[in-house]
């Protein structure tokens, strides 16, 4: 058994929306097909992955030195003999071979979205869901049939006004969505809270209603718009300064006791870590959006989660960045809290299969081998035309 090519292509995901930090107008995704010399009803099984939206693809970090790492080992090491399958693990520690601790960057870009594509082979040599298969292996056999999922968009775009950005929120609702996502920032404070208003209108409920900052605010306009939202009760108040600025996020905590969320632009578990150790992140209220297509895959996202328990953090408080299946998968096979989900935008990458519907919030996976790719057509059809050409 072995991989016989990985290939790579960048396809373009832009769109003219924008949050607080940046526009998609020039948005790309890498989407990288693991073939392997595996045969399953008659054809050889190709596992894929795509990296999640607001990192661009990384096609020129696999090309210089990712992909060649795997295609000239001994594909010998690269086996998991116990289950006659492929080893994710050592997959991962070959493309990680020379590479440097500390300093991400988005190498863990390129390796999240090559580890996709592993994972989904495993499942699919193995012939079960992704998230049957790490429910079986690490969590005695128990998944979760449905996960809670929130409709994120909310987006500013040239010529959006509120009747428009009700009709989306309103449309999340009547796709069965109960919690919906707007971005907040890019206009002044004013005007974002007309903008709040108006989506409470639609979704009556504070407690349905996220908002999402993107990083932008510096600690006195993160105080600021904490001030004038915390009336509202919202459901989470996300990313409001800097990624990296623990300290920051640790004195909003002292101004703002509602459930906050942040974590998408962490992409290793030493960064995640360190959010736990300084960030002043509450495991009783607070919510992590840790993103495995960005930060280094499902073998690097497990490493996280084993942090996340030392210190005290329950699993179910991660709800994913990035609206996608494989997220999708770890969530109902390892027990995290939810997964986002982005119904309209970065499609045919957001979403989740074709024909299950969001009821009460919360959604099913499709029962087939691998993340999932093949139900959902539009996707698939971008997957097969790299990996079967
Ligand atoms: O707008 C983006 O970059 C996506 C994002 O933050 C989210 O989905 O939470
Ligand atoms: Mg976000």
């Amino acid at each position: 058994m072995r991989i016989v090519d990985i290939r790579e292509k960048t396809v373009s995901i832009a769109s003219p929306i924008a949050n607080a930090y940046i526009d998609f107008s020039k948005m790309t995704c890498s989407v990288v097909a693991v073939i392997t010399d595996v045969i399953r009803d008659g054809k050889p099984v190709i596992g894929y992955g795509f990296n999640s939206n607001g990192r661009y693809g990384q096609g020129a970090l696999m090309r210089d030195r990712f992909l060649a790492r795997i295609t000239e080992a001994d594909p010998d090491t690269l086996i998991d003999h116990a289950n006659n399958n492929l080893d994710p693990f050592a997959i991962w520690k070959t493309l990680m071979t020379n590479e440097k601790p500390g300093g991400h960057g988005e190498r863990s870009v390129a390796v999240g979205t090559i580890d996709m594509a592993v994972w989904d082979a495993v499942a699919k040599i193995e012939g079960k869901p992704l998230y049957r298969l790490l429910a079986d292996r690490y969590r005695n056999g128990v998944a979760d049939d449905k996960v809670w999922v929130y409709a994120a968009g909310g987006y500013y775009y040239p010529g959006k006004d509120q009747t428009k950005l009700k009709a989306e929120m309103q449309s999340y609702l009547d796709r069965g969505y109960d919690v919906v996502k707007m971005k907040i920032g890019a206009v002044p404070l004013d005007e974002d809270i007309r903008r709040i208003e108006a989506v409470l209108e639609v979704v009556g409920d504070g407690r349905r209603l996220a908002v999402d900052a993107n990083g932008r605010f510096d600690l006195q306009t993160g105080i600021a718009y904490a001030e004038a939202i915390k009336p509202y009760n919202l459901f989470w108040y996300e990313e409001v300064g800097d990624p990296l600025d623990y300290a920051l996020q640790a004195e909003l905590a002292n101004h703002y006791e509602l459930p906050m969320a942040t974590g998408e632009n962490l992409f290793s578990h030493q960064d995640a870590r360190n959010l736990l150790r300084h960030g002043g992140m509450r495991p009783d209220r607070d919510y992590l959006q840790f993103d495995c297509a960005l930060s280094y895959g499902l073998v690097e996202y497990m490493r996280t989660l084993k942090v996340m328990e030392e210190m005290g953090w329950s699993s179910r408080r991660v709800v994913p960045h990035g609206g996608h299946q494989m997220s999708l998968n770890i969530a109902a096979g390892l027990h995290l809290g939810g997964n986002e989900s982005y119904p309209d935008v970065f499609q045919p990458f957001g979403g989740f299969a074709d024909g299950i519907q969001v009821e009460n919030g919360y959604v099913g996976l499709p029962d087939i081998p691998g993340v999932g790719f093949e139900a959902k057509s539009a996707l698939y059809a971008v997957m097969r035309e790299l990996g079967e050409s």
